[in-house]
């Protein structure tokens, strides 16, 4: 029953098949079935529960589960951003994205696990511990006593257990801690929004809310074989969705289908009048074609997106769909983004610049975590910002701080921003001359082993895993990653659609007919060992 897209699951309960109640107790299952994959900070069941009892049989998504990463403000249910610094963090609203879900019938299942504040591509740096890939999952359990020298930036969180917000159950850091403290050979989900693929990878819902500021959303997408979408950023609301950079972040969509992406996109896109960056015109809802096609289309190669690290299987699936496209008759043709090499540096200047500036609110007085001590003021900001924020958070506060310092504003920060507009203006002159989308690998390899992955620091894995994704951000316009198939050991390979600002729809309907075509095969249980 849940490898049912929304899309079929909401036919079925149109059609008298199902019932939402049904389905909801059967994602609950799936949910507790998973746990040892680390996909939810906080779990809601009696908040969905609660919630479905008020749906009515006219909503859109009539009562179906879904998740929400946990830096989306959710009203009376905390929101840590799996950071120390918001552990406690109860939101007294919804952002705009969760309340709109709600008014369109979805119910709350669990918030998700994330990279520290967003800020990574593996979903490792959390303090519930790391998110771990569905696919080929050869983890062994392994209980590891918390060593006694453990650093005293972790120590009271380790011992809170006090029950944290009003509903839903939580975990506690240290349960996370306990269980999880075991390297043995295991793949990661992506990040930063990886409890959020994996929530729906496995069906534990029908959809979830991811972010994505240089890939978050598309990388674990395609690490987890499931849709991962980026809207245009100013087509869907940031408020309520706790900074990362605000000039990048957009909330997005995980979801099992290019359908379901685009129920969900209707759902929560659109103008709000607490985000200033969001379109004002009419948004109206759209539907996908039956039957996409992609005849007399012109389909954009960039050729800097052939770089030497590319596995030869993603190559290999990349050059196969496009040798599909054209077959089915549309024009391929190699384009150019020169300044695709300058993206990596130009982001970390320019989301270290707007990291320092968002994370200066967090004083331990006004906001967030507060260190146990009464020397003097300066000091309590100090140690609290220290004891809340990992290294990852406190190495780009540095960073941006100095970026930021008059003397190096001009030479930095100014600079970054004139190169974003190249960046930008790289895929403005492709789309003017005549291209409709692009068509890109969405990570240079498949999901690596966490071994591998943890033997690099946070900075270096950020830059050459959101190699193919951050540009995109850079020059704000739509993408989609669809999975493809799997590689010869077993882990889903994806490829990226980029479209044209505020042609999300457009975009997606490509996205639908290359998966009509390669009929991706979604995860199934069993294929889960140990948790068939
Ligand atoms: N949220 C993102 O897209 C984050 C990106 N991977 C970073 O570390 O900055």
């Amino acid at each position: 029953m849940l490898t049912l897209t929304l899309k079929e699951a909401l036919q079925q309960i149109r059609q008298g098949k199902l019932s939402a109640n049904e389905l909801l107790e059967k994602c609950i299952q799936r949910q507790s079935k998973i746990k040892e994959l680390n996909a939810f900070i906080t779990e809601t069941p009696d908040v969905a529960r609660e919630q479905i009892k008020q749906i009515s049989d006219s909503s859109t998504l009539k009562g179906l589960p879904v998740a929400v990463k946990d830096n989306f403000c959710t009203k009376n249910i905390r929101t840590t951003c799996a950071s120390r610094m918001l552990e406690k963090y109860i939101p007294p609203y919804n952002a705009t994205v969760v309340q709109r879900l709600y008014k369109q019938g979805g119910v709350l299942i669990g918030k998700t696990n994330m990279d520290e504040y967003a800020m990574g591509c593996g979903s490792i740096d959390s303090i519930y511990g790391p998110v771990r890939n569905p696919w080929k999952y050869k983890y062994k359990m392994r209980k590891v006593e918390k060593s006694k020298t453990a650093g005293p930036a972790t120590q009271s969180t380790l011992h809170d257990k006090q029950r944290l917000g009003t509903r839903g159950t939580h975990s506690s850091a240290a349960q996370h801690d306990e269980v999880y403290n075991d390297d043995s050979d295991w793949f990661i989900s992506g990040g930063s929004s990886g409890g959020s693929a994996v929530a729906v990878a496995t069906g534990s819902c029908f959809g979830a809310l991811g972010s994505d500021t240089g890939g978050s959303i598309r990388n674990p997408a395609s690490y987890c074989g499931v849709v991962g979408l980026k809207p245009t950023y100013g087509h869907v609301s940031r408020y309520g969705l706790i900074p990362l950079v605000n000039s990048l972040d957009v909330p997005g969509i995980f979801a099992r289908s290019v359908d379901d992406a685009n129920i969900l996109l209707n759902c929560i896109a659109g103008h709000d009048v607490n985000d200033s960056t969001t379109i004002s015109d009419d948004f109206i809802p759209q539907q996908l074609y039956d039957e996409p096609s992609v005849k007399g289309l012109t389909i954009g190669i960039p050729k800097e997106y052939y770089v030497k690290e590319l596995s030869d299987e993603v190559k290999q699936v990349w050059c196969d769909i496009a040798d599909m496209l054209e077959n089915n008759g549309a024009k391929v043709i190699q384009v150019s983004l020169p300044h695709t090499q300058y993206s990596i540096n130009t982001y970390s200047i320019i989301c270290a610049c707007e990291v320092a500036s968002n994370m200066a609110r967090y004083d331990g007085i006004e906001f967030g975590h507060r260190a146990d001590n009464n020397e003097s003021t300066e000091s309590l900001y100090a140690q609290s910002r220290h004891e809340g924020f990992n290294d990852v958070v406190r190495g780009r506060i540095f960073a941006g701080n100095y970026f930021l310092l008059r003397q190096n504003y001009e030479q930095y920060f100014k600079k970054a921003l004139r190169v974003r507009r190249l960046i930008h203006d790289d895929f403005t002159r492709v789309y003017e001359n005549g291209i409709d989308i692009l068509l890109t690998p969405t990570t240079l390899s498949t999901a690596p082993s966490y071994r591998w992955f943890s033997q690099a620091d946070n900075r270096t894995r950020t830059a050459e895993q959101d190699v193919f994704t951050q540009p995109i951000n850079m020059a704000g316009v739509p993408a989609v990653t669809i999975p493809i198939r799997l590689s010869e050991d077993s882990l889903p390979i994806s490829l990226q659609i980029i479209g044209q600002k505020f042609k999300d729809y457009e975009m997606l309907n490509i996205a639908k007919f290359i998966e009509q075509e390669v009929k991706f095969e979604h995860l199934k249980l069993n294929d889960i060992a140990h948790l068939s």
